[in-house]
């Protein structure tokens, strides 16, 4: 159940191209108002593009002339309200789609009481939508979007709503129910990305700025928003013989990775925040990248405190803090040594 998407929405300007395998998750990142949303909708038949076109497993379900209802496409979605029918029970939610794909009232039953078992919600059945907490809803939002036998599964954001401690357990389902589905996902958490989906496809300003698989991109990000997102510094430039030249002139010297950029051609540095060191002056005569930033925010993060500076970011101890007198306005410089970073093409 392949699916090829390739449409553009003008007056979002929104021009977006990718292709999921049959059988792979891909995940969709982006910050707010990159076009996710956009994108779901228009694949699930909610909006449709000024152009392109929207193929599933060979059948076009968007085109110039042709236009697949919603409920039509054999796609199902999972949004972050789990959004079932209030008046009907866990069980007849689930059995509903059976039921509008014309399987009769025991069978649509049985397929319902498979899916309720799948996830792990055969004690709820008889219970309304009101009587369950949100990671139970979420549970039944499951088994119902996959009773319908979907041929392509649209995620929108499905733990957002959800309480932390409930998080990981739907997750741990949905990997399990995602490891041989076509579908797409959108999330804005890293752990999602790595843990359901084989390949990433990020956007920008309605554009695709990247895309690949989840661990490469993750690890070796090419755009600001994907190493924002895996929790890394990128700085983008041009590439020199030992390092990357930023727009203002400045070289960060790093290690070319392989491939090594060309020199001359677009190029990125990036390097992790713990690789950070903040000084209030400058260190003299460092063989070091000296960075003058101005301090934005403060961060606890687990044992550490991100000192967080534009587009750049780094790890330090409170006591650091505390020594340095950090504070937001602040101006200091971040000190990384050229064996941290990494240099490779944009
Ligand atoms: N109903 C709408 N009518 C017109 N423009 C819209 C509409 N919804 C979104 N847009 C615009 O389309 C572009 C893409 O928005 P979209 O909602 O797809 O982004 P998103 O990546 O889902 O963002 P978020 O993370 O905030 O949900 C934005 O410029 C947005 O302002």
């Amino acid at each position: 159940m392949s699916l090829v998407v390739d449409v553009q929405v003008a007056d979002r300007d929104v021009e977006i191209a990718f292709e999921v395998a049959a059988g792979e998750t891909v995940a969709i990142l982006g910050p707010n108002g990159a076009g996710k949303s956009t994108t779901l909708d228009v694949v699930g038949g909610l909006l449709r593009p000024d152009s392109g076109r929207v193929v599933l497993d060979g059948k076009e379900l968007t085109g110039a002339d042709r236009w697949v209802a919603p409920h039509a496409r054999r796609t199902a979605l999972l949004a972050q309200d789990p959004l079932l029918f209030p008046h009907l029970s866990v069980l007849e939610n689930v059995a509903f789609g059976p039921r509008s794909r014309g399987a009769g009232r025991a069978a649509a039953r049985e397929t319902a009481l498979a899916w309720l078992a799948e996830v792990d919600a055969t004690g709820l059945a008889e219970r309304r939508p009101a009587q369950l907490s949100g990671g139970q809803a979420q549970r039944v939002a499951v088994a119902r979007a996959l009773a319908a036998d979907p041929q392509l599964l649209l995620l929108d954001e499905p733990m957002a709503a959800l309480d932390i401690a409930v998080a990981p357990a739907l997750r741990q389902l949905l990997r399990t129910v995602l490891a041989d589905r076509t579908a797409v996902v959108v999330t804005h958490h890293v752990l999602d990305a790595l843990l359901l989906a084989d390949r990433v496809v990020v956007l920008e300003g309605g554009r695709v700025v990247e895309q690949g698989p989840a661990g490469v991109v993750l690890s070796r990000p090419r755009s600001a928003f994907a190493a924002r997102f895996a929790g890394l510094n990128l700085v983008s430039g041009v590439a020199t013989p030992d390092g990357v030249r930023r727009p203002d002139g400045s070289v960060l010297h790093g290690t070319a990775t392989d491939p090594a950029p060309r020199e001359g051609s677009e190029a990125v540095a990036v390097f992790r925040p713990s690789a950070v060191a903040v000084h209030r002056e400058p260190p003299g005569g460092s063989p070091r990248n000296v960075l003058s930033v101005r301090v934005e925010e403060l961060e606890p993060l687990g044992d550490v405190v991100r000192v967080r500076a534009g587009d750049l970011a780094a790890d330090v101890t409170v006591a650091a803090v505390a020594e340095l007198g950090l504070a937001p306005g602040q101006e200091v410089s971040f000190v990384v040594k050229a064996t941290e970073v990494d240099v490779y093409p944009r």
